[in-house]
């Protein structure tokens, strides 16, 4: 579904990518580990078309993506939950989630939505910033699916939730996957990463230094957490 072939990035004349290679298949839950600073957030953003500064190849469907600007990135179902969410001060939580235009016909209906995220329904007249840090996540990651994004590209959903909230965006990682979505995520959190995602990927540098399927990567926490540092 995602093919990245030698992908350099740089910011200027620092280089923040190093002949990344990479792939997720339709239906496949993938993580990104790394310390700070290894790329991660500069290789979704790649993806999306939101960093230009890029050499290599991106192919997403069979379609190369060296000439597709970011706006038809997301109407191709490349769906980008940003780290800080994105969602709009002056809207409310119903205005947010149906602001980005329906993509696919794999779209969540509102209802599936409210069904899943019953804490937006509650909340849906209530203007976006006056919820939680937890809620304001799970309503970026609804948008997307409201949007019919087919592979989601989450940054760091988890980072700084109460433990009750990241169990919740477990079990919405869960749901995505066996309705034949795809996510593509970035996860500081090791033992988390190892409860949603069938392949992990390891980056230092910018560069991809391991690849590990799930039972590597839990037989190899201990030690990843060390070398790592995170
Ligand atoms: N706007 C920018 N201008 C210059 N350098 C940048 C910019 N954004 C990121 N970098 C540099 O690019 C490299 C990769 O950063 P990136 O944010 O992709 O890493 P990351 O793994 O996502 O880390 P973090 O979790 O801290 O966001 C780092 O060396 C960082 O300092």
């Amino acid at each position: 579904m995602l093919e990245i072939r030698g992908l350099d990035a740089w910011y200027g004349e620092a280089q923040a990518l190093r002949g990344v290679d990479l792939e997720v298949h339709a239906g496949e839950v993938v993580t990104l580990v790394g310390r700070n600073g290894a790329g991660k957030t500069t290789l979704l953003r790649s993806v999306m078309g939101l960093h230009r500064q890029v050499s290599g190849s991106i192919v997403f469907d069979g379609t190369d993506l060296a000439k597709v600007p970011a706006h038809r990135r997301a109407r191709m179902g490349l769906g980008w939950v940003q780290d800080d969410r994105g969602i709009y001060a002056s809207l409310t939580v119903e205005e947010n989630l149906l602001l980005p235009p329906v993509v696919s016909d794999s779209a969540w209906s509102t209802e599936k939505v409210y069904d899943a995220f019953p804490v937006l329904a509650d909340r849906r007249r209530a203007p976006g910033t006056t919820l939680s840090g937890g809620e304001q996540q799970m309503l970026a990651i609804a948008r997307v699916l409201r949007s019919g994004a087919r592979m989601l590209l989450l940054d760091e959903p988890t980072e700084g939730l109460a433990p009750v909230i990241v169990s919740r965006i477990r079990d919405i990682i869960h749901e995505v996957r066996s309705t034949g979505g795809t996510v593509l995520l970035i996860e500081q959190n090791v033992k988390f990463a190892a409860t949603v995602a069938d392949r992990h990927y390891l980056l230092a540098q910018g560069a991809v230094v391991e690849s590990l399927d799930n039972a590597d990567f839990q037989a190899r926490q201990g030690e990843l957490l060390e070398h790592l540092g995170i």
